[in-house]
């Protein structure tokens, strides 16, 4: 792959905005498929995506459409930033359209709803003949979108193929990190999501700033757990998708999962809020920790109670008073 590659990019919400901003400043033709047709035109015609980016101005060049076909053909990299849980009717529905010999990077940080799939199983069933790699990292879109420096990393069970990414994906602002571990860099982002939803209700009840530390401390100590369990790396925990997202997301009301849980701890109305990831999450990452025995007292906890079975004083109780432990 060349830096004058074609990139489509699937998904005009914040995320896949941002990312086709990245690169066409990288310098490649790009390509944006959403489905409405008003964000399509706002992007051609202003430079702006007004639903999911406010008003910040995106660089000339990208090319936006809601004609799949237009924005797939011939690309050599495709980007799919639809959320985890929209992501199997999507591709399903666009997968005759992908070349197949463009890699697949996968953006969204989820695991889907019934079936406790990593989105790169997912994938591998819909699209079984395509190279598949997931991108992750603390990337907050409108830091991307307005071309501030940021860190990711993309990970492919091919060395090859994760190398290539990062060399065609990364620019003056954006710098990836490749690795062969997929397992571990999709279980980063699938979980901080979770954890931040703990993060934000502690602050929402008013727990205080120890509180949350020890929240976010104890929540890696989970995330750690399940990463060896699964067999992800440890550097790959305490790198950019584990740590580095962790830290981002648990600490700015700028994380959508954040303010969600914060929304929750303050007791306000959950109705009509943006996307949070964590919240289909949540069952699943308890569900996988009760599967493989993880002992993971605040993931399960962010499940009971979004699922109703518990209260956060509850919850709060709960976690505080467990029998004493050692610190593992
Ligand atoms: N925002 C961020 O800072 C970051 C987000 N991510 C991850 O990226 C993923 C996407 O997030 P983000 O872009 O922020 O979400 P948004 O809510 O901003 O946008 C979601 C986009 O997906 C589109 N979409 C939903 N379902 C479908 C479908 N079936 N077919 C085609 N398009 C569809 C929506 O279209 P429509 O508008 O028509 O409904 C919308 O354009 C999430 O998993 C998130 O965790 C990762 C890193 C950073
Ligand atoms: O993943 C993100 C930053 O890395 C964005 O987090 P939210 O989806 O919680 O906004």
């Amino acid at each position: 792959m060349s830096k004058d590659t074609k990139i489509a990019v699937l998904g005009g919400g914040a995320w896949g905005t941002a990312l086709a901003a990245m690169a066409v400043n990288n310098g490649h033709e790009t390509w944006l498929y959403a489905r409405d047709a008003e964000t399509v035109a706002a992007i051609n015609e202003r430079r702006q995506n007004p639903r999911y980016l406010g008003d910040i101005l995106l660089p000339h060049g990208i090319r936006s459409s809601t004609d799949a076909k237009a924005v797939l053909e011939k690309a050599d990299a495709v980007l799919v930033v639809i959320p985890a849980q929209s992501m199997r009717q999507a591709l399903s529905g666009l997968a005759d359209l992908i070349p197949l010999q463009a890699p697949i990077v996968l953006c969204a940080k989820g695991i889907e709803r019934g079936t406790g799939r990593m989105m790169s199983e997912l994938v591998a069933e819909i699209l079984p003949y395509h190279q598949i790699a997931a991108l992750s990292g603390p990337s907050f879109a409108s830091d991307v979108a307005r071309g501030l420096p940021t860190a990711v990393t993309i990970a492919a069970t091919d060395a090859a193929i994760a190398d290539r990414l990062a060399a065609l994906l990364s620019g003056p602002s954006f710098r990836c990190y490749s690795t062969t571990d997929l397992m571990g860099v999709e279980l980063g982002g699938a979980l901080k999501n979770v954890l931040a939803l703990a993060a934000g209700a502690s602050t929402g009840l008013g727990l205080g700033a120890s509180a949350q530390a020890a929240l976010v401390t104890r929540g890696f100590a989970e995330l750690r757990r399940i990463g060896e369990a699964l067999g992800a790396r440890p550097e790959t925990i305490m790198g950019l998708s584990g740590l580095g997202d962790l830290m981002l997301t648990c600490s700015s009301s700028q994380s959508r999962n954040y303010s969600y849980g914060l929304a929750l701890g303050r007791g306000e109305s959950l109705e009509n809020r943006p996307l949070a990831e964590g919240v289909a999450t949540a069952p699943m990452a308890a569900e996988l920790c009760r599967k493989h025995n993880i002992y993971a007292p605040i993931i399960s906890a962010v499940a009971a109670l979004l699922a109703g079975r518990i209260t956060i004083s509850d919850a709060v109780t709960a976690l505080i008073n467990r029998p004493l432990k050692s610190e593992d």
